[in-house]
């Protein structure tokens, strides 16, 4: 997790949750949680009922020995009525929380799900997968915590505290001051154990953002961790990050250890039991009290801490629940894609960057002013120093970002205006960090036009040269892959990918060269993929190798965001600038 992640867009840490997001993002199910809170308490004040019977009973056998069977046996009623209604109302009252969890988790999933769908793709590359993951998984569950089990348990321990205080003040009031006050004391100690929770949470979430950030670093990166020994450096990450949880987390607990450890003594029956006891048998030998009224007190004010316990770890629950909240809602608050009030279809599919300008932070120009034609059935190559702007330019082709001024029309059309859905189906996208799925080869294939036949796939294998090459794997097209392609070498899963290009059959094709060399047959076949690819479609490609290019009908030479020099291969070796130079370094070919 980065810093971001802590710190909401407008700088305030994350955990100071916008007041309010919780109740926003639950007001679909309110009724549903109203219904719970009431149910809750309701059962809460019927699982009161047997204590005050039991007291009760207690009162009658004490005070008239031998007398008023009658009355026992209507307490005895009373209480069991108590014990039903409770279990009956306590089903109930989970059953509709766990229904509008279930209802708004759900709802909140396809939101989110819908609403990434519509964030430019710019955003992933800038936030990376750790906040999109938490916002799914993570802030999810602390919502769930407070739909299905925090409302219920907080309701309820206010409603036991309510009836059962109530009930004590009509058979004592000194003695229940007396309850009060040994609960009033851990209220107090709570409070100040909880006064610096939220900065003290910030610290253990950035840290635990930070081990998880190490931990993906190591396993995304693990063979690189091996080949070259920089696992010391990775680990050291990990391990800092695990110490500083550890620091934060004994910070926390060397400030709030006597305030907690108070929280836990006043709150304890022990507690109760020694005040209610002690100034019980005061009152009782100073005549204030009857032994059957300290009973009473006994039965019902001692069982009250197991009864408002959970309701503090719930508060806390609810915490985490609004911080949960703040951080899905700022997620959705991302401004999507913006979509063209009037959609207007390309006509044709040849791209012209006209006077393209982009910046990434608002002051340098990746990209600056750039004008070219990339005409249908042609090959435009984009080649450059490294920094100089390649990788920006193609990605606002396909609006990752939009450009800063200037305009990228496909067919004439401004790419804006196009529909988003059908601008990306417009383009097939060859990167170099190949993605693959976690499903068969053939459904690999297929991601390019679901609902191709088996044949089909077959064919666009063939046409990207790899089909031998799947025939020989273990079940053939029916082969799992992992998420890496595993068992696949890197010409193998590229050449995958094109042949996924070659089904979807998208007029135009961007493709970013590999920079890794392969081996000569490897990169034969590629290139004899390529160009099953390329027939008939309007071809971008960012080269890096220009060998592989110096065919292409025309070359781009781009430098520190500039266009600085256009032609084909022999018309820039001619102008002798920094093309002829780069061939001369690449091919050791004096220029
Ligand atoms: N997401 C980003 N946020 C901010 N700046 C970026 C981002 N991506 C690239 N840049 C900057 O924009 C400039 C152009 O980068 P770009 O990746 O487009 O160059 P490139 O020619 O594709 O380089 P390479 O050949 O090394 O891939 C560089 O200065 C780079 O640091």
């Amino acid at each position: 997790m980065s810093t971001s992640d802590t710190r909401a867009d407008d700088g305030r840490p994350a955990g100071l949750a916008k007041p309010g997001a919780l109740a926003r993002l639950l007001a679909p199910v309110r009724p549903h949680l109203i219904a719970c809170g009431v149910l809750s308490a309701l059962s809460a004040a019927a699982g009161i009922v047997p204590y005050i019977a039991a007291a009760e009973i207690a009162r009658i056998v004490l005070e008239r020995p031998g007398g008023a069977q009658a009355a026992v046996w209507t307490w005895v009623g009373v209480g069991a009525a108590g014990a039903a209604l409770w279990l009956i109302l306590l089903v109930q009252s989970s059953r509709i929380g766990h229904y509008a969890d279930a209802a708004i988790l759900h709802d909140l999933r396809v939101r989110i799900v819908r609403h990434l769908g519509a964030l430019p793709l710019g955003w992933f590359r800038a936030t990376g997968s750790g906040r999109v993951k938490r916002a799914m998984t993570g802030d999810l569950e602390e919502m769930h915590e407070v739909i299905a089990h925090a409302l219920g348990q907080l309701t309820g321990a206010a409603t036991v505290i309510v009836v059962a205080m109530g009930y004590l003040f009509l058979v004592d009031v000194p003695m229940t001051l007396v309850a009060l006050g040994v609960l009033a004391l851990m209220g107090v100690c709570y409070r100040v154990s909880m006064r610096s929770m939220t900065s003290h949470m910030n610290r253990l979430i950035a840290a635990e953002g930070r081990i998880s950030a190490a931990s993906v670093e190591y396993a995304d990166g693990i063979q690189v961790v091996k080949a070259f020994g920089t696992g010391g450096r990775v680990l050291s990450r990990f391990d800092d990050a695990v110490h500083e949880y550890a620091q934060a987390f004994a910070a926390w607990v060397a400030e709030v250890r006597y305030s907690s450890a108070a929280t836990r003594l006043f709150g304890s029956e022990m507690a109760v039991l020694t005040a209610v006891t002690a100034a019980g048998l005061a009152f009782v030998s100073g005549g204030s009290l009857t032994v059957a009224d300290l009973v009473a007190f006994l039965v019902v004010a001692v069982g009250l801490p197991t009864s408002i316990l959970p309701a503090v770890s719930a508060s806390q629950g609810v915490r985490k629940g609004r911080m949960g909240a703040a951080h899905i809602e700022r997620l959705l608050s991302h401004a999507p894609l913006p979509e063209p009030e009037h959609p207007r279809p390309p006509d044709g599919h040849g791209v012209e960057f006209d006077r393209v300008t982009f910046s990434y932070d608002g002051v340098t120009n990746a990209v600056q002013e750039i004008s070219a034609v990339c005409p249908p059935g042609r090959v435009t190559a984009i080649v450059g120093p490294s920094g100089a702007g390649k990788t920006t330019l193609t990605s606002l082709l396909p609006r990752f970002y939009d450009v800063t001024a200037g305009a990228i029309r496909i067919g004439g059309i401004d790419v804006r205006e196009i529909p988003s859905a059908e601008l990306l189906a417009s383009m097939s996208l060859v990167f170099q960090d190949v993605a693959l799925l976690r499903d068969s080869v053939a459904e690999n294939i297929r991601i390019g036009r679901p609902g191709a036949g088996d044949h089909e796939v077959r064919q666009a294998a063939a046409a990207a040269h790899v089909h031998d090459v799947i025939e020989r794997l273990p079940d053939g097209y029916d082969t799992l892959l992992d998420g890496g392609g595993g068992g696949l070498s890197g010409g193998e899963r590229q050449r995958l990918t094109i042949a996924r290009a070659i089904l979807s059959g998208a007029p135009i094709v961007v493709l970013d060269e590999a920079t890794a060399a392969l081996d000569p047959d490897s990169e034969a076949a590629v290139q004899d993929a390529l160009a099953s690819l390329a027939v008939g479609k309007t071809v971008i490609v960012i080269a890096h190798r220009l060998h592989t290019i110096a065919g292409a009908d025309q070359i781009l030479v781009i430098d520190r965001g500039r266009l600085v020099e256009r032609g084909s291969h022999a018309e820039l070796l001619g102008l002798d600038g920094l093309y002829a130079r780069m061939w001369a370094a690449q091919e050791g070919v004096p220029a």
